[in-house]
């Protein structure tokens, strides 16, 4: 029988894992079936769900209401048969974590999809290799900037903005993703203009760089909107994923009309994973669904920026992103949030090559703006590939960025 098995983290101040575990599997498929009669219990069986394991964990101690209270913890493993629900992801969410993430201290951490199962979802229409063939960039950490203070500016602020982060050598440049729809600078303006801009410093330069262009407004006019953008001629699109939903990223990228990288941005996410209690891992939703749903790019807090996430899930997130999966393709993993070139080395170790380092404030607060900004990041790299330390370099950008930002010692 073909089923998606989900992982849970439950806690329980009595650790009474079996019932529990029992409860979710009955309770989230056929309810109360044990009074029916007989013929209706066989008919019910097939829908019922599984309990597949259960794993005791090390009881912690908690300070709860000023008393210190152990509680016990442990991983209930829990399957559930295709047959009940639709292969999509609204449909298996509500199946798996609907009532249930309302009901006590519940974390939803992994869930595993028979081949069956993953058939239904797209993966990335380009990934890794495919941002990789447009930048014909193959052998290192790309470089991304982000506009900064954009909001209330022209056309003409926004394109010198986008004209010194490219000419700094950065690969991609994204909107910020509280950058919307305004009469300033229109999202059809930013495509077409954008793009004048960049194809002049790629005649002058020989560098290329690519525009991530932030997709917003109501969400069922998303796809038209996404289309207009494919057609002005647009890099790649930057969504807001957690305020509209993972099934509407899956819509955009399984429209041939659309034919752009999706970059998914984290925003609204914590609402939803930072809990030991409650919610989702992050290596579930900003890894494996994002992954699964067709995302290109998943953003997500550095472990070591202004707005950190544990390296834990951040290494979770990376895995489950570049893993062998099915027969999808990669999604870069894009550690962010103040991020400076001093850190440069500790992100490669960390992430490794196959990662996009992305910076807003680390590129335009540079002593010499944004291109000097995009220069030191690029000269970081560079010198972290060939085992050269930060500090030993002679690029002018890079000493003034680590003069003024320091550079990070490597750890683990
Ligand atoms: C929270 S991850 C997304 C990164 C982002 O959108 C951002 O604006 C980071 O800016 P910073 O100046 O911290 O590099
Ligand atoms: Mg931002």
């Amino acid at each position: 029988m073909s089923e998606i098995v989900a992982s849970y983290l439950l806690h329980d101040e009595k650790g009474n894992f079996e019932k529990k575990a029992e409860g979710i599997a009955l309770g989230l498929t056929v309810g109360s079936w044990t009074n029916l009669p007989q013929l209706e219990q066989e008919q019910l069986r097939k829908h019922k769900g599984r309990v597949v394991d259960i794993t005791p964990l090390e009881d912690c101690d908690r300070v709860n209401n000023y008393l210190e209270q152990t509680t016990k913890q442990a991983i209930v493993k829990i399957g559930y048969p295709l047959s009940n629900y639709t292969n999509d992801l609204p449909a298996i969410l509500v199946t798996v974590f609907g009532k249930l993430s309302l009901d006590g201290k519940v974390k939803l951490l992994d869930l595993e999809f028979s081949q069956e199962a993953l058939a239904a979802f797209p993966g990335p229409r380009f990934g890794i290799e495919g941002i990789r063939e447009k930048l014909k960039v193959y052998d290192r950490p790309l470089v991304m900037s982000i506009f900064k203070g954009v909001i209330g500016r022209d056309m003409d602020y926004l394109t010198e903005q986008l004209r010194a982060q490219a000419l700094g050598g950065v690969d991609l440049v994204k909107d910020d993703e509280i950058l919307f729809d305004n009469e300033l600078t229109p999202f059809e303006k930013r495509i077409t203009e954008g793009k004048k801009v960049l194809d002049e410093v790629y005649k002058e330069m020989g560098h290329r760089t690519l525009y991530a262009v932030n997709l917003t407004g109501r969400t069922f006019d998303l796809k038209e909107k996404a289309r207009k953008a494919a057609e002005l001629g647009a890099d790649a699109l930057l969504f807001n994923v957690f305020a509209y939903g993972l099934d509407v990223l899956q819509a955009l990228r399984e429209d041939d009309d659309i034919n752009l990288p999706i970059m998914a941005h984290p925003a609204v996410s914590g609402a939803l994973t930072p809990s030991e209690f409650h919610g989702f891992s992050n290596s579930l939703l900003l890894g494996k669904l994002l992954r699964l749903v067709g995302a290109d790019f998943s953003l997500f807090p550095s472990p070591y920026g202004s707005v950190a996430m544990p390296l834990e899930d951040t290494a979770g997130i990376t895995y489950e992103v570049t893993r062998p999966l099915h027969t999808y393709k990669q999604t870069f993993p894009v550690p962010s949030a103040g991020i400076h070139p001093g850190m440069v080395p500790q992100l490669i170790s960390d992430f490794g090559v196959d990662s996009i380092i992305n910076a807003g404030g680390g590129v335009h607060g540079h002593p010499d703006g944004a291109v000097g900004g995009g220069k030191a990041f690029r000269a970081a790299v560079d010198a972290t590939l060939a085992g050269q330390p930060l500090e030993d370099t002679n690029d002018e950008a890079l000493q003034k960025a680590l003069e003024l930002w320091g550079a990070v010692k490597v750890k683990g």
